[in-house]
């Protein structure tokens, strides 16, 4: 049976408006090879990627025949097969506080060619992907970005933020815990059932993640067809005391031919589901003979390395970036699909100009920190934009900048109070 997601029909108000245009919105039949090809190329295309080889291609249409592909075509044009503009879709779980779980849908590979930039074909695409969702019910959209100054006009804010590491690992040493499990290689042959349940476990504990499709899981274990340094992948898994699974490390090592001590490893990606895992696979990064420095990028803004290593200025953050982008569609729904730590009641006032989560609504949330959210006519306590919502939706620290820019009016501090989780929210990977 076809998914619902995968048969709803292109959205009437982009195809009038693209086609008004000249041009022809259509939903790509991901089964037809050619078709699918062409589109694939031309989103590498958009991001100015090299064009994908013929195993590159046949591994993509096997990796993502399950999103729903659009694309616009421009049939004015003397090679009309390739798109003008693509984006792909499809409904993923979204881990919010407590921790539980939303369904979002997830939008990527938003792209339109360098030579039809700046007719609003991505003004077209953008709301009709949001029309979409909210037509399959779906409460949230989610996307990772390219530059932070394209979506925030379509109602999407950051909501969780992430940090790239640069380690001098003589400088920093390991004077975090001795960790009691077991390190040893393994192949993403032999690993990758385990690595994906490693990663379904520890992203639906941490809001902010997302639940991954095969393809995002296994990238982090294995290089995709034509990835640079394919060859170079090494991969570690941690198993408890009990030699139960807790994680594993994915990374690169580079040499300097100059100096054999001086190598540079990259994390691919390191994944824990328990404390003890995180500290045993930074550890065996740290610790590894012949290597000066160690890089890893999409970790959380709480990291504990600074508590880890013995120096905190040999473990640097160079970098934090805005990294998940969220759109909130049905208020009661995304607002009561997440807990609370504190109880208490605060009436919003939510602008949003494209209407999906424009209103006034009460959220009343109890001791057991689950919330009731209704339309109310009540005064409002905070007025702020569907943006801003979205910033301080899973629990980051954003309240206080967003009033202090404005874009909070009204009780900032009660819905701080309410709003604010212990833990950031993290998402490890991009989509
Ligand atoms: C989820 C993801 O896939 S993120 C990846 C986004 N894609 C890329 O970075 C690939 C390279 N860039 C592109 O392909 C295109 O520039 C896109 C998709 C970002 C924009 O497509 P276009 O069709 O040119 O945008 P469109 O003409 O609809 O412009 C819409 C608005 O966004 C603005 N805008 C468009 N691109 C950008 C940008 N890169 N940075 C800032 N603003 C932008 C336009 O100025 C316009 O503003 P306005 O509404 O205030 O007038």
């Amino acid at each position: 049976m076809t998914e619902p997601y995968l048969s709803i029909p292109l959205d009437d108000q982009a195809a009038t408006t693209l086609r008004d245009s000249g041009l022809r919105p259509a939903i790509v039949d991901t089964a037809d090879d050619a078709t699918f090809d062409a589109w694939l190329s031309a989103e590498a295309r958009g991001f100015h990627a090299r064009q994908p080889s013929a195993a590159s291609l046949a591994q993509q249409r096997e990796l993502l025949r399950h999103r729903r592909t659009t694309g616009v075509y421009d049939d004015s044009i003397p090679s009309p097969v390739a798109p003008v503009g693509t984006v792909s879709s499809w409904p993923a779980p979204l881990t919010v506080p407590g921790p539980r779980a939303v369904e979002s849908w997830l939008i990527s590979a938003v792209t339109v060619a360098p030579t039809h930039r700046r007719r609003r074909i991505a003004s077209a695409l953008l709301p009709a992907e949001l029309r979409t969702a909210a037509a399959l019910g779906i409460p949230v959209a989610a996307l990772t970005v390219s530059e932070s100054t394209i979506y925030g006009r379509w109602g999407f804010g950051p909501s969780a933020f992430s940090s790239v590491w640069t380690i001098d690992t003589r400088r920093a040493g390991w004077v975090g815990p001795t960790t009691p499990g077991r390190l040893s290689f393994t192949t993403p042959a032999e690993f990758v059932e385990t690595g994906r349940s490693l990663l379904a476990r520890q992203n639906a504990a941490r809001a902010g993640e997302v639940g991954l499709s095969d393809y995002l899981s296994d990238r982090t274990m294995t290089p995709l067809e034509g990835a640079p340094d394919a060859d170079k992948y090494r991969l570690v898994r941690y198993d408890g005391p009990d030699g139960e699974p807790e994680g594993f490390v994915t990374y690169t090592i580079t040499e300097d031919d100059s100096d054999f001590t001086n190598a540079t490893l990259d994390v691919v990606a390191l994944v824990a589901t328990t404390a003890a895992a995180n500290a045993a696979l930074w550890r065996y990064v740290i610790e590894m003979d012949l290597v000066a420095t160690v890089r890893a990028h999409t970790r959380g803004v709480d990291e504990p390395l600074p508590w880890l290593v013995r120096d905190i200025r040999g473990a640097k953050v160079t970098n934090v970036q805005d990294h998940l982008w969220t759109r909130i569609l049905d208020v009661p729904a995304a607002l009561e699909a997440r807990a609370y730590e504190t109880a208490g009641s605060i009436v919003l006032e939510v602008d949003d100009p494209l209407g999906f989560a424009a209103g006034r609504f009460r959220l009343e949330v109890g001791a057991d920190g689950t919330a009731r959210v209704q339309e109310t006519t009540d005064g409002a306590d905070v007025s702020l934009p569907v943006g801003a919502l979205a910033s301080v939706y899973l629990g980051a620290p954003s309240v206080a900048g967003l009033a202090a820019a404005g874009r909070i009016e009204g009780d900032a501090l009660a819905l701080d109070r309410l709003f604010r989780t212990a833990v950031p929210p993290r998402l490890s990977s991009w989509f």
